[in-house]
């Protein structure tokens, strides 16, 4: 037992993290737990390795692309030396950021935490820690299903550290997760199909720009399926049989893998919030704008398991772990600047979005779009890429207020109209952009 703790972190993930290095640098006794391997999802479980894996699937597909056009020989992918190229990245993060929190003073605890008071937690193999505040960095865990045969899926985790791809694997839920995964897996020779249950996929994003995705994901041979109302899983030992129901008929599709992609929720539900009088909402915890619990004002909580306006993505959980740990060291009200914040569906070609969608910014007044389809634009030309558009929506005054892309490289330009529209910039301003050439960047003034 060791004395009040200034502040006690759970979960150190990338909101976590920066939560308790910075109050540690201010001076307060800091203590972190996780009872995984520190480093969080994004890090080991998400981003990163997804990314990793991405690397061999985007090789394969540009030496296809550009099969007929000067380019000869199969390019394929060795599963298990991916893997492990992976794992080059993976495998030392925890450590280093053990010792990064380490070096900045911060006491790393392993175990479950959970509240057995108002300012108390237990740490399975720990003991017991009072605390002046506590930041709840807890994240998401794949939302429990409950259709019969759930318990076959693999989520998200398992599927980035298969050691092999089954040859015919099907994705529940057709959001970021699916996708992504089936890109890869498709590019590594997979059978790949994506049953999910609405009639329009990935709803944070340009639905003109989702339709382009859909089609250039059905000519990399994925197989999607709409309007799918998942009945049950049946079979075991990596064959299964998926029944769903579609326009009132029975389907099955056979698969040696079924992956969860139907989505994440806060995970929150070990933490004993009754204990410590917290409340929830919508699923994760309640909070006010500046992030605080409203019936337990010791504790704060940021990224993917608070319920504040920020979508579960990194850059969020960064900023909201910032933002509460200055708010608890100086006693402050600050609330996180959501505007601006851009996010990207990393398939091959990327989709990417920041700021209002087109109806969103219709409902708000008078807007100007231009929507371009680029696929004959010489960018794509030059890769053999035959998908790509782009919709830039602007206010009355000029003002950009959003945009969204779809092909190569959208993940990087979009990082552009993410600080345009953080400093407010018009579409004259932007167009006004000397760009190196020939750059992806250097067809953004055409896009107006
Ligand atoms: C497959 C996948 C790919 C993704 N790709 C992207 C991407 O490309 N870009 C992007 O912006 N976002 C991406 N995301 C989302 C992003 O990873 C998350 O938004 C982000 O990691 C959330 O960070 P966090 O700090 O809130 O939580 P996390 O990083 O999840 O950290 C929470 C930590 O808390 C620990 N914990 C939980 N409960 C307890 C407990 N009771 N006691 C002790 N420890 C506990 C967990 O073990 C975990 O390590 C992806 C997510 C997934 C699943
Ligand atoms: N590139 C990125 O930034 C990235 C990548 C992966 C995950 N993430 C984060 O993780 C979160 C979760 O991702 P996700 O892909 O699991 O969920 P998601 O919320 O993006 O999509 C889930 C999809 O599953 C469908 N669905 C739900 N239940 C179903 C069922 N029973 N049968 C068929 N379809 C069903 C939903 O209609 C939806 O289309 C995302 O919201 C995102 O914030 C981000």
């Amino acid at each position: 037992m060791i004395d009040t703790l200034d502040l006690i972190v759970i979960g150190a993930g990338m909101a976590g993290i920066n939560a308790a290095k910075k109050c540690s640098k201010a001076g307060w006794s800091v203590a972190i737990v996780d009872e995984l391997p520190y480093g969080g999802t994004c890090a080991l479980r998400g981003c990163d390795p997804k990314k990793m894996l991405r690397a061999g699937a985007e090789a394969v597909e540009a030496a296809q692309r550009l099969d007929g056009k000067g380019v000869v020989g199969e390019v394929r992918i060795d599963w298990p030396a991916l893997t492990k190229h992976k794992e080059s990245f993976t495998d030392p993060v925890p450590e280093s950021i053990e010792g990064g929190l380490s070096d900045a003073g911060v006491l790393c605890l392993r175990g479950r935490a959970r509240f057995i008071a108002e300012n108390r937690i237990a740490i399975d193999g720990n003991g017991e820690f009072a605390f002046r505040h506590a930041l709840i960095a807890t994240g998401a865990k794949p939302r429990p299903l409950d259709f019969p045969g759930a318990e076959q899926l693999i989520d998200s985790t398992d599927f980035l550290n298969l050691a092999e791809l089954p040859r015919r694997i099907v994705f529940v839920g057709g959001g970021y997760v699916s996708f992504e995964f089936a890109h890869i897996a498709a590019r590594a020779g997979a059978q790949v199909t994506i049953l999910d249950r609405g009639s329009q996929q990935l709803k944070m994003f340009d639905p003109d720009l989702v339709d382009m995705l859909l089609d250039r994901s059905r000519l990399a041979g994925i197989e999607i399926v709409t309007e799918a109302a998942l009945d049950r899983i049946e079979g075991a030992n990596g064959k299964h049989r998926v029944a769903y129901q579609k326009a009132g008929e029975n389907h099955i599709a056979e698969a040696d893998l079924v992956v969860h992609g139907a989505g994440r929720v806060p995970a929150i539900d070990q933490l004993d919030f009754t204990a410590a009088g917290i409340e929830i909402e919508n699923g994760g915890v309640k909070v006010t704008p500046w992030l605080q619990s409203p019936s337990n004002s010791r504790v704060f909580a940021a990224g993917d398991a608070a319920a504040s306006p920020g979508k579960p993505l990194t850059p969020v959980a960064v900023f909201e772990g910032k933002i509460a740990a200055s708010n608890m060291l100086k006693d402050k009200r600050t609330a996180p600047d959501y505007i601006g914040v851009p996010s990207v569906v990393f398939t091959i070609p990327e989709l990417a979005r920041v700021g209002l969608l087109e109806e969103e910014a219709r409902e708000r007044g008078e807007v100007d779009v231009s929507f371009t389809d680029t696929s004959s634009w010489f960018s794509q030309k030059r890769l053999g890429e035959s998908h790509a558009g782009a919709k830039i929506i602007a206010g009355d005054g000029g003002q950009i207020l959003g945009a969204h892309m779809f092909g190569p490289d959208a993940a990087e330009f979009i990082n552009i109209f993410s600080l345009a529209i953080k400093l407010g910039l018009t579409v004259k301003q932007v167009k006004s952009m000397p760009a190196a050439y020939p750059t992806g960047a250097s067809d953004i003034g055409s896009m107006f």
